[in-house]
């Protein structure tokens, strides 16, 4: 556990050339500390102070300072900012000084972290400020702006009075058997109770696995036979010269790979090596793993072009697609004519064209988009989570509902279904931070920038 009775300091942006650095200092000594460095004191209020910082009698520069009193500031301690000449050895220097006179370097995320345990915000909150910063992504940009700001927190606090509400209800009974007829004690009226929050607790979940995917990126296969243009699209898709295009069959003979950030989507882009029938031995052993990304893949853009689609080798393709999701990208598709156009149209599904030499790729990215997207995600008007430790804490909570639920319905002993609800209970509170582990916190907060 980080000592938080310490004062502790952080460059909050990046130590570089810059024009303006921002120091942070937090702690109950952060006005005497800054004193120290100062020949005309600042006051323990809120304010903004312009002042000149020496180090004894040598100028060290000429600085705004922002001051929070406890606890009214971000972290609920004293604060105290230092907005100083950037540069790397200025920063490095003041914030050296400010050690020198007390403070320790902060660790990541310790000020979010102090923050949450002075109850200035939230578990949710403090992911928020982490997933806004980390966004590749509007959709994440939005979840994390939300979550920052505790939106959509009211959710959680309404699914836990509600538990409690079924667990105070079942203890009656336990209490007092023979009251099995107390308002709301049914069994039916309680798994019908437990079964609504159990609904909640499932959407919660599916959007979040859904959001989670796209942010993190979906894994997409480039697939299809040589020289159909595999190459070309991924470029254009990075907009990027990343893979080598010629017009030789057989070009690439191994995975190349590229991240790129769609509106609500990122996309882990693998461009494989053209499938055909060939007797080199390299070529071979590419293919083998075109077949293998097609097998990891969650996206497969299957790139024909118009006179190959039905042959025996896209066919191959076809029959390995069969549970996948994919998309049929028509390639050189300013080589169609609008008949040909619609005759594909007419025989496939999720077709798009592309022409991807001369940049034309919009409705691929809007196909994808619109296979990924659904308005639950984009709607904003529910609480999503979109790291993968708060939605194992509801992956918990489900858990142990539905098998609550399970075990009521089975007529198992009511006591026994108390001790699962106790844990969902127990796992929504962590979810929020309102009963935490000191060293999964320590963990949480580690990911953080330093500064944060
Ligand atoms: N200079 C600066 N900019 C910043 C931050 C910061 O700490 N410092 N932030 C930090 O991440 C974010 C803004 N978030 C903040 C949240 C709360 C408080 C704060 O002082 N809250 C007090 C007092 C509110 C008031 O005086 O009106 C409180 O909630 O009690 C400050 C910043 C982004 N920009
Ligand atoms: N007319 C036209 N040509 C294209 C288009 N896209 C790619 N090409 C050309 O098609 C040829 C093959 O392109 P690549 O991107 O190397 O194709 P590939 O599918 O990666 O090829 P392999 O590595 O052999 O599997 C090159 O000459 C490209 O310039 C397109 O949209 N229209
Ligand atoms: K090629």
């Amino acid at each position: 556990m980080n000592n938080i009775n310490q004062t502790i300091v952080a460059p909050t942006t990046n130590i570089s050339t810059q024009a303006i650095s921002l120091i942070r200092i937090s702690g109950d000594d952060s006005f005497n500390i800054i004193n120290k460095l100062l020949n005309l004191k600042i006051t323990e209020t809120k304010n903004v102070w312009v002042r000149k910082l020496f180090d004894k009698n040598e100028l060290v520069d000429e600085v705004v300072l922002t001051s929070f009193v406890a606890p009214a500031s971000f972290t609920g301690e004293n604060v105290v900012e230092i907005a100083c000449h950037g540069g790397i050895l200025n920063t490095q220097r003041i914030i050296n000084l400010i050690i020198k006179n007390g403070a320790r370097m902060a660790n990541k995320g310790e000020f979010s972290q102090r923050a949450f345990l002075n109850n200035k915000i939230d578990l949710i909150q403090a992911e928020g400020i982490n997933d806004l910063i980390f966004a590749k992504n509007e959709l994440a940009l939005k979840i994390g702006v939300n979550n920052m700001s505790g939106t959509h927190n009211q959710s959680i606090i309404n699914l836990k009075a509600n538990l409690l509400d079924i667990i105070s209800r079942i203890q009656v009974s336990i209490d007092y058997p023979d009251y099995e007829d107390v308002e709301g004690n049914s069994i039916p009226e309680l798994t019908s109770a437990l079964s609504d929050i159990n609904v909640e607790v499932n959407k919660l979940l599916k959007r979040s696995k859904m959001a989670i995917k796209n942010t993190n990126g979906i894994k997409t296969a480039i697939v299809g036979k040589t020289n159909v243009g595999k190459s070309s699209l991924l470029n254009a898709l990075l907009n990027e010269d990343k893979a080598i295009v010629t017009d030789i069959h057989g070009t690439t003979r191994d995975i190349v790979t590229g991240e790129i950030n769609l509106e609500h989507i990122s996309l882990n882009l693998i461009d494989t090596a053209g499938i055909r029938n060939t007797s080199d031995v390299v070529e071979s052993l590419g293919i083998e793993k075109s077949f293998k990304m097609i097998e990891e893949a969650e996206l497969v853009l299957f790139v024909v072009n118009n006179e190959s689609i039905e042959d025996n080798e896209n066919k191959n393709i076809f029959n390995k697609l069969t549970d996948k999701k994919f998309i049929l990208v028509v390639n050189k598709s300013e080589l169609l004519s609008d008949d040909e156009k619609q005759q594909l149209l007419n025989q496939f599904n999720n077709v798009v064209f592309t022409s991807a030499i001369n940049q034309d790729i919009n409705a691929l990215i809007n196909k994808i988009e619109k296979i990924h997207i659904s308005e639950e995600l984009t709607k904003n008007d529910s609480l999503i989570l979109i790291n993968i430790e708060q939605i194992s804490f509801v992956e918990q909570v489900k858990e142990r509902l539905e098998r609550s639920l399970n075990a009521i319905i089975a007529g198992m002993p009511i006591d026994i279904v108390n001790v699962d609800l106790h844990e969902a209970w127990n796992y929504l509170n962590e979810l929020i931070g309102e009963q935490y582990d000191e060293e999964i916190i320590d963990n949480i907060f580690k990911k953080y920038c330093l500064g944060k």
